[in-house]
């Protein structure tokens, strides 16, 4: 979907590595850039904790509750990269972690352990900074529920949008407010519908408003919790459409969590299967869902298809 996908960055990669010898600017071209959110070893429980607890979940044990002490391994050692516009899936069943996993990286959960490196911030669970301040400039997430993340249900949708704006340095009420109609515009909004108070929106089109929110002005990382859900199929594609055109288009680092794979397949460029908490499975989509290799991934592509 976009040059900078993983697969193409590997690709780019060996091949510079197995080249002969060249001068600068040849490995300028060909090294992928580097990305812009990189975690690694996010870890987060919930309970005691005990010596037992890494060695009697997952897959070990077919549980992320410890025997031992009943703590909750809700994500342990996940690591990964996401360069700009490329997009990251992230699938697995209820349980599995997902949820947590946005909350670490949005800084409402704290890590246990692990790093979250965003380009030009460093290490955000290490940062001095407060996170609201970290939060509204780096980090945006989109929910599934649009009324409850935040957007003001008497407000106008263009007034929903250029708030973000106003709070994170805007000082121009007009430029606030042309920014926000020219993205509502690009989302699908029509411009006669722009003044309208949010609560009179459907699900899909709330949808919209809230991700227009998040990307006026353009986040590093953008989270998408389970952006289609509980939209009807045909709403759900056009949403889809317009969030890899905008992604695309603006160069965020984007994280997508869904339990849908048709979701996953169509927006992501690389997908991590998670499971217990951990990730089996890493790769571009198409290894992924044609060619599942760990057993869990099977089994979730065998239960999309019947
Ligand atoms: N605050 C908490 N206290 C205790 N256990 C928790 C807490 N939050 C999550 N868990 C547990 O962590 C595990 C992972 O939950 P999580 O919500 O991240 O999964 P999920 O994949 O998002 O599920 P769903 O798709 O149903 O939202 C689950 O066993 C859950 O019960």
């Amino acid at each position: 979907m976009n040059p900078t996908s993983t697969a193409q960055a590997a690709a780019a990669q060996s091949a510079a590595a197995h080249a002969p010898a060249a001068g600068p600017t040849a490995a300028a071209q060909v090294l992928p850039p580097p990305p812009l959110l990189s975690a690694r070893g996010l870890s987060r429980r919930f309970g005691p904790g005990c010596d037992l607890c890494i060695e009697l979940t997952g897959d070990a044990g077919a549980t992320s509750r410890c025997p031992a002490c009943g703590t909750v391994v809700a994500v342990h050692d996940v690591s990964f990269d996401v360069g700009a516009g490329e997009v990251l899936g992230i699938v697995g069943e209820s349980g599995s972690g997902k949820t947590t996993l946005l909350s670490l990286l949005h800084l409402d959960t704290p890590a246990d352990a692990g790093s979250m490196v965003v380009d030009g911030y460093g290490d955000l669970l290490r940062s001095r900074t407060s996170d609201a301040e970290l939060r509204r400039s780096a980090v945006v997430m989109v929910h599934q529920n649009s009324l409850a993340a935040g957007l003001a249900p008497r407000l106008a949708a263009e007034s929903n949008v250029a708030e973000r704006l106003l709070r994170t340095g805007c000082r121009s009420f007009a430029e606030a407010r042309a920014r926000s109609q020219d993205l509502l515009a690009e989302l699908g909004i029509h411009p006669s519908r722009h003044t309208d108070p949010l609560e009179t929106f459907s699900g899909g089109m709330a949808q919209r408003v809230q991700l227009a929110r998040a990307l006026v002005n353009p986040p590093r990382v953008l989270l998408l919790d389970e952006p289609t859900t509980g939209l009807d199929p045909s709403v759900q594609a056009d949403l889809l459409e317009s969030v890899q055109r905008v992604t695309d288009r603006l160069g965020s680092a984007t994280v997508v969590v869904s339990h849908d794979l048709e979701v996953i397949r169509i927006l992501a460029d690389r997908v991590l299967v998670i499971h217990f908490g951990r990730v089996v499975e890493d790769g571009i989509p198409e290894q992924v869902f044609d060619d599942p290799q760990h057993p869990y991934t099977q089994l979730l592509v065998a239960s999309r298809l019947r």
